[in-house]
């Protein structure tokens, strides 16, 4: 059938009963297509208080459907859930009902970001290796341990053997903890168990809706197939799978579309890209897009920088080209990707063409003590919010310091009873020390100061709001700073703020910067792609998308609208030739050219 406004109407407007995949590739309007899809079963639905849920990717694509929802007055209903896997799941499966899997008999509190820092000693003895060996990458890949498909502890990255994989589970199981990945494993476990949980989940949300479903997961895919009361919509691109490091694997998108008892629909119309750009991206797959938006009638060429060695001096070329193109307003006017995290942290630091010293106080005390720097870093941007006037987020901040000081835990798993706390005294001790900061003369307090003045306010406080006294779980407000004893007493909490408000500034204009992974189901008017070798580039532009890494330069191509350019270092004209029908090659003479007009 043909691509056109009918076809798509019949997509959205199909029974509520009817379970439906939908394959297309970039641009061509898939997540569009599962919001017309949400607004309809919002108004369709048959009983008010039957749920939906929308799975995303990120937390990014969540706010991005809740925000065109909004736009278009949509009443959003109370039981509808739009957010990533592992919140769903947390929410209607760890926390009601992970005490049946945990021997003392309570939810398992979820690990957040960073966690195995603080088991950096344990991991180094594990891994046979000296504790500073252990770098970020490694801590990263402990964090983000999945499970292979008998359930064993698994490191997709390779960079953790199996017994030492099968420790850190243990460990995190004994101190109460699961990590990210377990979320959807222990949940997968609980509903495969317990026939009545999956049944009331199941009837609780008739209607599913799965953005980006080839990036799922062996047990995500197992966890929807017992869902069996569950209507689902699922759309996805098998070609634009790159988290394979997570686990994730293209083959469930594959047999979700060849399962007989799906709908399956192929969308061949791109609605976001020039026609160059969506006919080198044809290039690699199967899928034969059609030039269908506003932007399919340019003649702008993608565009090669070759004999350019400098990675400045391609990001010059770049905002030189991107001038003379026309952007929308209403998108993103540029992004630059790249691979590796490190060397998104040297673009970004080109680009703004200033030195930025990481700050030192901070990242020592982050090394030397992980927890009292939690403290410190949120009650100082909880007083950066304060002085924006975000009084709510300050006090979210002031709430996360106040866990890891009382707890060492995430906002979310304090126990509040523990010190005969309920939630309103809670939040009126943050609110009342938000205050208190706020009244400091921030130039004339250090860090060692803050520290002990702020021991007396709570405990006093708490004392006398409340009557309670918490002084001996405030003992991480004392601390003797180790190595950083001069700096402590010499360092102002104000010279600290102002060096956040820079980097939190700064941050702001580095958005434009980001790895090829993050900006999956993104798009802006211009795109400069860098690859960091040339047979990486090779890779990118093979004619297939059998291995991860060529369908990474997919994705990473395909966020384009108006403008693409990629540059490889010491790439080679000729080696291209047969795209030239698609690209032009440039390189440094179209700066001088420029500035010599
Ligand atoms: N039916 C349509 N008519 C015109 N424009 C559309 C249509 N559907 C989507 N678009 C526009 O096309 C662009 C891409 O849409 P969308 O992000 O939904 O695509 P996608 O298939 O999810 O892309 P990706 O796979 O890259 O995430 C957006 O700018 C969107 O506004």
């Amino acid at each position: 059938m043909k691509d056109d406004g009918k076809f798509r109407e019949s997509i959205v407007f199909s029974p509520l009963s009817e379970p439906i995949v939908v394959q297309a590739g970039p641009g061509s309007g898939k997540t569009t297509l599962l919001i017309e899809r949400l607004k309809y079963i919002i108004e369709k639905r048959q009983k008010n208080y039957l749920g939906t849920g929308c799975i995303t990717y990120t937390n990014a694509a969540k706010d991005e459907i809740i925000s065109r929802l909004e736009k278009e007055g949509v009443q959003l209903p109370s039981n509808l859930f739009i957010g990533t896997i592992h919140s769903f799941l947390l929410d209607f499966v760890i926390k009601p009902y992970s005490h049946f899997f945990n021997n003392e008999d309570i939810p398992f509190k979820l690990a957040s970001f960073g966690f195995a820092r603080n088991y950096k000693n344990d991991i180094a003895t594990m891994l046979k290796r000296p504790p500073y060996l252990i770098n970020n990458s490694t801590l990263e890949a402990f964090e983000s341990l999945n499970r292979d498909k008998n359930g064993n502890p698994f490191c997709y990255r390779g960079k953790i053997p199996s017994d030492v994989a099968k420790w850190w589970k243990s460990l995190l199981k004994r101190d109460g903890y699961i990590d990210q990945q377990d979320v959807v494993y222990l949940s997968y476990l609980i509903l495969n168990k317990y026939e009545h949980i999956r049944d009331a989940l199941s009837v609780r949300f008739p209607y599913m809706l799965v953005d980006e479903y080839q990036d799922v997961t062996y047990f995500q895919e197992r966890l929807f197939l017992l869902l069996n009361h569950s209507t689902f919509f699922c759309v996805g691109d098998s070609n634009q799978s790159v988290f394979g490091f997570t686990g994730a694997q293209p083959e469930n998108f594959k047999s979700k579309w060849e399962n007989e008892s799906y709908k399956t629909y192929k969308l061949s119309n791109n609605f976001r890209s020039a026609k160059h750009i969506i006919h080198l991206a044809n290039n690699k797959t199967d899928i034969e897009q059609v030039e269908a938006g506003i932007n399919g009638t340019s003649d702008q060429k993608v565009v090669f920088f070759k004999d350019v060695e400098q990675v400045s001096e391609v990001i010059k070329l770049f905002h030189r080209i991107r001038d003379n193109v026309e952007c929308d307003e209403d998108y993103n006017p540029y992004i630059i990707l790249a691979r590796q995290n490190k060397y998104i942290r040297v673009i970004s630091n080109l680009i703004k063409n200033q030195d930025i010293e990481p700050n030192m106080f901070f990242q020592k005390l982050k090394k030397e003590h992980y927890r009292r720097y939690k403290i410190l870093y949120n009650s100082l941007i909880a007083i950066l919010f304060r002085r924006e006037s975000d009084f709510k987020q300050a006090v979210e901040r002031i709430e996360e310091a106040f866990s890891y000081l009382l707890f060492n835990e995430h906002p979310n798993f304090v126990d509040l009873a523990s010190i005969g706390y309920d939630k309103f005294m809670w939040k009126k001790l943050q609110v009342y020390t938000l205050q208190y900061l706020d009244g400091l003369v921030l130039s004339e307090t250090t860090v060692a100061e803050l520290f002990e003045e702020m021991k007396d306010f709570i405990s006093n406080l708490s004392k006398d709001l409340f009557g309670i006294p918490i002084g001996n779980k405030l003992r991480m407000l004392n601390y003797n700073w180790k190595n950083q004893v001069k700096a402590s007493k010499g360092t102002t909490i104000s010279q600290l703020v102002d060096q956040l408000e820079i980097e939190s500034n700064l941050s702001n204009s580095e958005g434009n910067v980001i790895s090829i992974h993050n900006a999956k189901g993104q798009e802006a008017e211009c795109v400069l792609v860098l690859a960091e070798s040339k047979s990486q580039l090779d890779e990118w532009l093979a004619l297939n998308n059998e291995t991860e890494e060529a369908r990474v330069g997919y994705v990473a191509f395909s966020r384009a609208r108006k403008l693409l350019c990629v540059w490889a270092p010491l790439i080679e004209e000729e080696d291209y030739a047969h795209l030239d029908e698609n690209v032009t090659f440039l390189d440094n003479s179209y700066i001088s050219m420029k500035e010599t007009v």
